[in-house]
This record gives C-alpha cells, structure tokens and sequence, in this order.
C-alpha cells in the first residue's frame, strides 16, 4: 500500500501525512453525534468527558464549550465508525498487520485558551499510556475535523525521535495549571527540529507511538476538532510496567477506574483489555 518514498519517510520521521482521507459528509457524521453527546441527548457506555482545567471548576453546560475531550467513544457506533473507516485501515494495516485492534479513541476540542496556556498539550510519547508492546506495531490515526494550523494549535512533532526510547513522563511545571493526565517528557533537547503539522479537513496523520509531539495554546475563537484512534496488531502483548517509568500513569488510571467504576485493585492491563475492540481480522493477544 505505502510508496517507496511513504515507507521510507514514516521509518526516518516517525509520521506520514495523507492527504484528503476522511470525507466530508463522515466528518459532518462525526461533528453531528458529538454535538449530540455534549447536548447530552445520548448516552455512552465507558465514554469519559474531559473539560479544561481553566474550566473544571465553573458552572456547567450542556454543550462543545464544557468539553475538551472525549474519551473512550468505543462504545457509540457512530463514532466509532471512523476506527473501521476502509481507507484508514488499509494505511493502518501497513504498521499493524492483518490483527488489528482500536486500543484507544479519543475526540479532541481543543478550546479557545481562557488565558492560562492550559490549552496546550505537553510533548509527549503516547506509549507512555500502554502496557502493550512491539511498539513497531502500534499506530496512531489522527484526523483533522477542520482546517488545523499554529493559530488554533496544530499537532507539533519532533522528527526522528520515534527511533529513541521511551522517556520518563511527568506533570509540567506550568504557572496556569495542566490538564489531568497531561503528562509531557520532562527533557527533551529543545533544539531538536520541530514540525509543525498543518492539515485540512480530512488530512490523516499516522504516527510512531514513541513520536515526541504535542500541541500549541488554541488562540483563537474556535474549538479545534480532531478525532483520533490509537491501534495495535492484535498480536502485541501485555507488559507489566511496575518498577519502569510508567508506573505514575498505571497509578492514575487505577485511580479512575476506582473512582469512576468503583473497581480496585483492576490490572492496568486490564483497562487496555477492557476498552480494546477488535476492527480487523483475529483478537489473537491483546
Ligand atoms: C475496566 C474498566 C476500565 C476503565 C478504565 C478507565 C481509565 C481511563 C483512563 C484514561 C486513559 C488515558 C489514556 C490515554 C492514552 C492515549 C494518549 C493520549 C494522551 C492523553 O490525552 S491523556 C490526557 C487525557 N486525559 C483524560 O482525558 C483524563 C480522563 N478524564 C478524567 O479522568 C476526567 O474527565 C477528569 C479530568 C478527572 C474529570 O472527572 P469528573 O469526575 O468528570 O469531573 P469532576 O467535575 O467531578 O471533577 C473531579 C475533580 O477533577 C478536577 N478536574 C476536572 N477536570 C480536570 C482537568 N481537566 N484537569 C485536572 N483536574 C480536573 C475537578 O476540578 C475536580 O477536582 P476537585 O478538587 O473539586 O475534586
Ligand atoms: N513475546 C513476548 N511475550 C511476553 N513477554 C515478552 C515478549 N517479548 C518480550 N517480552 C517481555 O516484555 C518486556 C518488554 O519487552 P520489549 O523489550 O519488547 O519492550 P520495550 O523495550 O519496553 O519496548 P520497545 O518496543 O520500545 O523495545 C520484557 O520484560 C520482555 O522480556
Ligand atoms: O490533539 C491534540 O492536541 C494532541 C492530542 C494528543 O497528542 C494525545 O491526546 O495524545
Ligand atoms: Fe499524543
Ligand atoms: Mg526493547
């Protein structure tokens, strides 16, 4: 499927961006069923709903403006369509092979930065987030809802960083406050070339999950969308992480679960194994 030169970009950068992928009318679909569930007209399963950290605090509404992230949509089949899309599958299935399992779905609404920088997202490596290895064979898709530029705080990567290892993580020391879970890298060299990653509507980026990337303050007006799923070969196995540096975000999410669910003592695995959806061939491991 991949070109030559496709192949050869996404293994010396880490990402390969495709062009015009997702069509209109889907992601009409997809805006549509989120307004749907910031309206709360519909309930999800599982779903985790995410507000600012500038906002968390204030008075709650039933629409976009309340809502930063979406979380676990695995479990809305409209929205999950766009995991199972054929033509993001078929790129997908280049990285992950013939198994291939939605491992983790997320729909971004980046805000308008109330004025505390929280908009932003810290550099980080989504393998951070799972215990789930060869990294080779997981891969992330992100689509852009609209046009997505440094204005509104586009997806920034570090080229070539997918080739090192995976980093120690932690809350950055940020004056007006980080998000819940936004852990970023704590030194990475910042003269190391960054990209900024400008898309259109519809523009697919696939990247290494040992990517160095974030995002830029949302500067204007808009709530910038994307939406987005992280998928592993099926093939992959689970690793326990306690004693490494993930072992802060194993700690956190046990914490939800217990919080949210009211399960102790749940595997961290076991939340992967939980959400995980099988979109293509045979659930074999994971
Ligand atoms: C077997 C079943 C398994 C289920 C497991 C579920 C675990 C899910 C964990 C999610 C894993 C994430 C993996 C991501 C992997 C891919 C890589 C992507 C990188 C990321 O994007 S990670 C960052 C995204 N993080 C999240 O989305 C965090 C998940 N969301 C939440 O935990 C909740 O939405 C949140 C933020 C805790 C809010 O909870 P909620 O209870 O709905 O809100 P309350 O209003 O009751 O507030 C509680 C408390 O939290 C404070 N708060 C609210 N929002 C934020 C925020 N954005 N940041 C910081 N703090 C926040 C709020 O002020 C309240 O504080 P109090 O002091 O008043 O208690
Ligand atoms: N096929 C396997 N089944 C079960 N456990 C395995 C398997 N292969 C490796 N492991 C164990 O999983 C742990 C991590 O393995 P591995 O070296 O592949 O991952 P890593 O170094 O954390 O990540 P990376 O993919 O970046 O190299 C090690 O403890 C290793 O012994
Ligand atoms: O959409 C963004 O701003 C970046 C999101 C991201 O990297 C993530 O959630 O892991
Ligand atoms: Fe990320
Ligand atoms: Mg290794």
């Amino acid at each position: 499927m991949l070109t030559p030169e496709q192949r050869l970009f996404y293994e010396e950068n880490g990402f390969l961006l495709i062009k015009n992928l997702v069509s209109e009318a889907d992601i009409e679909r997809f805006r549509q069923e989120f307004e749907r569930i910031c309206r709360q007209e519909v309930k999800v399963p599982g779903l985790l709903v995410m507000r600012d950290v500038a906002i968390a605090k204030s008075e709650f509404v039933p629409d976009e403006r309340a809502v930063s992230k979406l979380q676990d949509f695995q479990e809305n089949p409209e929205l999950f369509r766009y995991c199972a899309l054929p033509q993001i599958l078929k790129y997908v299935e280049c990285f992950t092979g013939p198994n291939i399992m939605a491992m983790h779905t997320m729909l971004i609404n980046k805000p308008p930065d109330a004025g505390k920088k929280t908009s932003r997202h810290p550099m980080h490596q989504d393998l951070h987030y799972f215990p789930f290895r060869p990294s080779d064979h997981i891969v992330c898709a992100w689509t852009a809802m609209e046009k997505v530029n440094r204005q509104n705080g586009c997806l920034v990567v570090l080229p070539g960083t997918h080739k090192g290892t995976l980093q120690e993580h932690d809350y950055p020391d940020w004056e007006g406050g980080v998000n819940k879970m936004y852990h970023g890298v704590q030194d990475y060299d910042p003269n190391h070339p960054r990209m900024y990653v400008e898309m259109e509507k519809g523009d697919t980026v696939f990247f290494h999950p040992l990517l160095i990337h974030g995002s830029g303050m949302n500067q204007t007006q808009g709530f910038r969308k994307a939406i987005s799923c992280h998928y592993a070969s099926s093939d992959c196995y689970y690793i326990d992480v306690r004693g490494t540096t993930q072992e802060n975000i194993e700690n956190e999410v046990q914490e939800i679960a217990g919080k949210k669910y009211g399960i102790n003592e749940v595997a961290f695995k076991d939340t992967w194994a939980f959400r995980g959806r099988l979109v293509q061939g045979e659930r074999t491991s994971l």
